[in-house]
């Protein structure tokens, strides 16, 4: 199994980290590290625990035993405000405040934190344009937006304050599939641009092998495997691997024809050449 992060600085470490909720053990001692500048995805299917895990990172819950360390200190040691401001937060649908503007829930934590209104003009205008964003959107409220536009829109916020780190949260779920595909290209493209750490949480192997450089294989509260793409596919640690990869369907598999129809080959979707 290659463990890529261990070659090189770490942003997020874990020890023995693990988590129940009163009877229901959602994490068991686990062991993961996530490496600078690069994307780290926790896959796996419901209730494997990967919110628990992103919650931990964030500082959002306490770990029941073990330790999340951040560039090598204790998160839990670290003071919550701003530790905050040093990690981006996007989670499904953007988690927008309904009674704000989507220009107010950009600026919120700028605000807070005291910057000039020319600063937070300045800021929004360089992020609206690197999320393809029309800046007029910016004056709606989340509900008079597209689900693909509070999602830009929770990108923003997640990048206000230029952290460190991004943390996504089945970011695309919510969204449709031709808005997800141009949305997981534009952050792909956004990550790769700006070499930000990030961790993605998802059930999609497919986005988490498009988006990630470090895979972490979940279930039952458990870590099955970590590697790349390719050492899950060609030297799957347990059956369990083997069939989550075999449950996402490749962009080249025939579609469901009535028996007898001819089948066309498939189109590659736009921008697919761009992906691995
Ligand atoms: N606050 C809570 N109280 C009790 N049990 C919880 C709580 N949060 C999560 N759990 C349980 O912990 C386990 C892991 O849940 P978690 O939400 O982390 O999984 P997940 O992989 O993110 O699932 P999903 O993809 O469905 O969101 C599940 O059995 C869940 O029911």
């Amino acid at each position: 199994m290659a463990i890529v992060a261990n070659m090189q600085q770490c942003v997020f470490e874990l020890t023995g980290v693990a988590k129940r909720y009163g009877s229901v053990e959602a994490l068991k001692p686990l062991t993961a590290r996530v490496a600078a500048g690069q994307t780290c995805a926790f896959i796996g299917p419901s209730g494997s625990g990967k919110s628990t895990l992103i919650k931990l990172l964030a500082g959002l819950i306490r770990p029941s035993a073990g330790r999340v360390l951040f560039h090598g200190e204790d998160v839990q040691g670290l003071d919550p405000v701003s530790y905050r401001r040093r990690i981006g937060y996007v989670i499904q649908d953007g988690g927008l405040f309904p009674h704000l503007t989507a220009r107010a829930n950009v600026t919120l934590v700028a605000r807070e934190a005291g910057w000039s209104a020319e600063a937070m003009d300045a800021r929004v205008a360089e992020l609206a344009d690197l999320v393809h964003l029309p800046l007029a959107a910016l004056d709606r409220y989340p509900i008079a937006l597209s689900g693909g536009q509070r999602q830009r829109v929770g990108i923003m916020r997640a990048l206000m304050l230029d952290p460190e780190v991004l943390l996504f949260d089945e970011p695309f779920s919510a969204l449709d599939p031709i808005i997800r595909h141009d949305l997981q290209q534009e952050v792909r493209d956004i990550m790769c641009g700006l070499h930000k750490s990030a961790v993605l949480i998802t059930h999609d192997m497919d986005e988490a092998r498009f988006l990630a450089h470090d895979l972490y294989l979940m279930r039952n509260g458990a870590l099955i495997q970590h590697g790349r793409f390719e050492d899950l596919a060609n030297t799957p640690a347990d059956p369990f691997v083997t069939r989550f990869l075999a449950a996402s369907r490749p962009m080249d598999a025939p579609s469901a024809e009535p028996a007898g129809a001819q089948v066309p080959p498939h189109a590659a979707p736009p921008g697919a050449e761009a992906r691995p």
